[in-house]
């Protein structure tokens, strides 16, 4: 041990900016003992006693904190076990540095008391000067503050080993400290103290953590398999959206040194899971319900590593939910979200409709790319717009792109513009691509599998770095957005042909909202009504349909979807002069009869009433469900209402499967001898 004055002097040379002596501490020290004299204004010569607080001012502090306080204890006790018969003492501190807990052997502890490592201490560095607590609070690691490292002399005799405790939010919530008097000189006694710190810091740290978002999902993450289950390096605590709510320290060292890589420092709550890895919410779940590890590997979006991932349901879901899997989140979730009008009036009484238009409110004012898929019109386009009216963007810019309909040539110089001079003759003056014109809103690019390949590796930069380079640019030009993307096509298909990025698929579709075509819709007449409704107005006519056509309206396939249905009324009104829609006012694909199949005579009184009009191959078969609507329909006496009432089905269904399987009603049969 060097004498008071020799470590008094050395203090005071490294704050004046000189190198250090050999062998003397490291720079996480020196920076301290600098900070003490230069900023805190303290002097290394002056005596050193322990500044208390008041019983108050401990008690208000305690209360501040009591569930760390609680996790904390917990931790604490087991560590006490391990380092007790070692001669350490524990304390845990609050933010400011005042000690809130301590846990001590009773036949030291007044050396203890008198040393400070007691209830009520303030150990902040700016009373303190250099020591383990007040240090770990301005460096925000773990550290060893060694005797000699002390800055005032009579805190010499001490050797702590601290770690920095954080809330889940990242701030600072508290140091823990494991304290000794009178070890021996040599530095390397601490290692094994420092370490047990840092482990029983990081388990306190992550209960704390599963403790705060107790009612969201929690994603652990581990570089070995075999841990996951029972030590993950890494938390993540999300909605049932996929939305991040918070990352525990290691995860969030972990995102945000990548993000920075990457130019990005946006919050990682808001962020959505499938930004964090190249997969889709469904593989989550899968692997939240998949019990063999080696199946729970992830891929980073950003360092490309592997992780082998397990999740934690909200402690809110019953055991029923949870045991189903989290598929049907939408269960788990809280309160519905608030109702939309945008979105409220795309859909009538339609289940699949009814849970896209409330997962859409839900995912309206989170930073989150959307996929829409569903066949040609099936309303992607008028669902995305409904989708950016109902979010907190909807005064700023809807940018719809159709990827299909721009001449390729056109398409790169569209989105992402290009400056004057690029191009000569017309396009000389230089144009605002439609990503940056989208600024602040959203990004709609429709039919997105005919992205050209080369354009998809921009469109991924600009996703990830929020920036687009247009054409002859040196500079790129920030950008906020949000995009949401539709194809009728799958793209998992256009990957594997090699015509898609994998990684760009991942950047899009943080959720995929998959719209159903018009025939397997329920709301029908809703929809009907609705569109009817606007193009009369539309045509300034009245919107009226008889009940003949209405029923062929309900029997048909719709192949072109709502976009059909939509023309067909405005063909239907065009034509029916204000008289009201009647079967001769539709056109000729809705009142054509179906192609029929022979259905050979069911046993039964009442004969078969199918024609044939196909090949005589198909026309044999019968499948079993045709069997049975044709006995349904014999038993009731084609009573359609009194089938749909037995089936539990409405009369629409009805007809539509009678249509697939060839089944025709007697009463609409040409007579006997005009049949071909
Ligand atoms: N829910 C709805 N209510 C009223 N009209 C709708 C609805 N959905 C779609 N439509 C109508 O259908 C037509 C097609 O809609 P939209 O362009 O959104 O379909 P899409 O799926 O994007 O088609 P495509 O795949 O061909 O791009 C539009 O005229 C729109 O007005």
């Amino acid at each position: 041990m060097i004498l008071s004055h020799q470590h008094v002097d050395e203090i005071r040379r490294i704050a004046a900016g000189h190198a250090p002596a050999a062998g003397t501490p490291d720079s996480l020290i020196h920076r301290s003992w600098h900070r003490c004299v230069n900023t805190h204004g303290l002097d290394p010569a002056q005596s050193f006693g322990p500044r208390v607080e008041s019983p108050t001012r401990l008690r208000e502090s305690r209360e501040r904190i009591e569930e760390y306080l609680q996790v904390a204890r917990g931790g604490m006790e087991q560590l006490f076990k391990r380092v007790s018969d070692l001669g350490y003492v524990l304390l845990l501190t609050d933010a400011d540095g005042v000690t809130v807990d301590y846990i001590g052997n009773d036949s030291w502890g007044k050396d203890a008391q008198r040393a400070g490592l007691y209830l009520g201490a303030n150990w902040k560095e700016e009373i303190a000067g250099t020591n383990g607590i007040g240090t770990c609070i301005y460096e925000q690691a773990a550290l060893t503050c060694h005797r000699d490292d002390h800055f005032y002399t009579g805190n010499v005799g001490l050797s702590c080993n601290t770690a920095p405790l954080f809330h889940p939010d990242g701030k600072l919530m508290g140091v823990l400290d494991v304290s000794a008097l009178a070890m021996p000189n040599a530095r390397e006694s601490q290692h094994l103290a420092l370490h047990l710190t840092t482990l029983y810091g990081q388990m306190i740290e992550d209960a704390n953590f599963v403790r705060h978002f107790r009612d969201h999902w929690i994603l652990r993450l581990a570089t070995s398999w075999a841990l996951v289950d029972v030590l993950g390096d890494m938390m993540l605590a999300f909605d049932s959206d996929g939305v991040l709510a918070g990352a525990s320290t290691g995860a969030r060292k972990w995102l945000s040194g990548l993000a920075l890589q990457g130019g990005d420092d946006a919050p990682i709550e808001g962020r959505h899971l499938t930004d964090v890895f190249r997969c889709s919410m469904d593989d989550i779940w899968r692997l939240a319900r998949s019990s063999n590890v080696m199946d729970r590997a992830l891929l980073s979006a950003f360092d490309h590593q592997s992780y082998f991932g397990s999740v934690v349901a909200p402690r809110m879901r019953s055991a029923a939910s949870s045991a189903a899997g989290p598929r049907d989140v939408t269960d788990a979730a809280p309160a519905l979200a608030p109702a939309s009008p945008a979105l409220e009036r795309l859909a009538g009484d339609d289940k699949q409709m009814r849970a896209l238009q409330d997962q859409a409110r839900r995912l309206a004012n989170k930073r989150i790319n959307i996929l829409i898929q569903g066949e040609t019109g099936t309303g992607k386009e008028v669902f995305a717009k409904a989708l950016h009216e109902s979010s907190t963007r909807h005064d700023k810019p809807f940018v719809a792109v159709n990827c299909a309909s721009i001449p390729e040539s056109l398409i790169e110089s569209e989105l992402f513009g290009y400056t004057a001079g690029t191009f000569t003759g017309a396009r000389s003056r230089g144009m605002k691509g439609l990503i940056v014109q989208a600024h602040g809103g959203t990004l709609f690019l429709d039919e997105i599998g005919d992205m050209p390949l080369h354009l998809q590796t921009r469109l991924l930069r600009v996703l990830s770095e929020h920036e687009v380079l247009p054409l002859g640019a040196d500079r790129p030009i920030r950008v906020e957005l949000t995009v949401i993307a539709a194809s009728h096509r799958d793209l998992r298909q256009l990957i594997a042909a090699g015509s898609f990025r994998e990684d760009l698929y991942y950047r899009l579709c943080g959720a995929t909202l998959p719209l159903p075509a018009l025939r397997d819709r329920r709301d029908l007449g809703y929809l009907i009504e609705l569109i009817l409704r606007e193009e009369a107005e539309h045509l300034d006519t009245r919107a009226y349909i008889a009940d003949e056509a209405l029923e062929l309206l309900e029997r048909y396939e719709w192949p072109g979807n709502v976009r059909q249905l939509r023309n067909v009324l405005r063909f239907g009104l065009a034509l029916s002069d204000g008289e009201g829609i009647y079967p001769e006012h539709l056109p000729p694909e809705v009142t054509a009869p179906p192609v029929l199949l022979l259905l050979p005579p069911a046993s039964g009184a009442v004969p078969a009433v199918s024609v044939a009009q196909s090949p005589p191959a198909r026309a044999m078969t019968r499948p079993p469900e045709a069997e049975r609507l044709l006995a349904a329909l014999q038993e009731h006496r084609w009573n359609i209402t009194a089938v749909a009432a037995q089936a539990g089905q409405n009369r629409t269904t009805i007809y539509r499967q009678m249509k697939r399987f060839g089944i025709v009603s007697p009463t609409q049969l040409p007579p006997e001898g005009e049949r071909s």
